[in-house]
């Protein structure tokens, strides 16, 4: 399998604390994975930093091959990588809006984002929630419209911070049916999370974060220190 990302030396200070320090980091294409962890041990902050949403200190990084950097984050990273917030923010326009808000900001026609919509949303099961205003979404609904609005980007990198946290019963069902179809059109996912059922999903590999380290798990159990 062919490396997406691979980061070298990421290290992440906040004043005297290291929080992690990472020997290498890689991420096939087309594959999952789980970054599971304590609570604090750093598994957003890793995320956003991928994301370009945190300062970060990295040594050597390679996307799809070819060596880029972090700092300042390019343009075609921004494209090809999404973050997903645990608690997602939304414009106070329609759900539809919301879903095709980056599709509008890149420039794409006017047709072809409505037709993206449409289908992103019967993907997500949230037709029905077309012109509510995002303010009315539960938090089931609301990380639905997040992932069908990362999901139009098409992604070669989704970030998922804990999808499911904070939900239960069939809204957490919900949420957790439309990973494996996120998986399938060949986008690598990372999920920061706890839940075990997200953990136990077929063809999840386990990153895990611990004492500033990550340990790369299989599926058996074995782990051991990364690079
Ligand atoms: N700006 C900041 N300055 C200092 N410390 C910070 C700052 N931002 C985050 N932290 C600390 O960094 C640590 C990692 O936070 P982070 O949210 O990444 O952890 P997490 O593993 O995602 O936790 P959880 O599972 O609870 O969501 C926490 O102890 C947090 O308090």
């Amino acid at each position: 399998m062919s490396a997406l990302l691979t980061v070298r030396g990421l290290v992440k200070r906040h004043g005297e604390r290291l929080l992690f320090d990472i020997g290498e980091l890689t991420l096939d294409a087309a594959s999952a994975y789980v970054l599971t962890g304590a609570n604090g041990v750093g598994k957003s902050t890793l995320l956003r930093a991928l994301a370009g949403l945190e300062p970060v200190q990295a040594g050597a990084v390679e996307f799809d091959g070819k060596p880029v950097s972090l700092h300042p984050y390019p343009q075609a990273l921004r494209r090809a990588i999404v973050y997903v917030h645990q608690h997602p923010v939304m414009f106070s326009t329609s759900v539809a809006q919301n879903i095709g808000y980056g599709l509008v900001a890149r420039g794409e026609p006017r047709a072809r984002v409505a037709a993206v919509v449409e289908a992103a949303m019967d993907w997500a099961g949230v037709a029905y929630l077309r012109e509510t205003d995002p303010a009315r979404l539960s938090g089931g609904e609301k990380q639905r419209v997040a992932l069908a609005r990362a999901r139009v980007l098409q992604p070669r990198l989704l970030l998922l911070d804990e999808p499911t946290a904070n939900l239960d019963g069939a809204a957490r069902e919900q949420v957790i049916a439309l990973i494996p179809t996120l998986m399938e059109q060949g986008t690598t996912v990372v999920m920061a999370c706890h839940d075990r059922d997200l953990i136990g999903l077929p063809g999840v590999r386990r990153l895990k974060l611990r004492d500033g380290h990550l340990e790369y798990r299989s599926h058996k159990g074995e782990h051991g220190e990364a690079q």
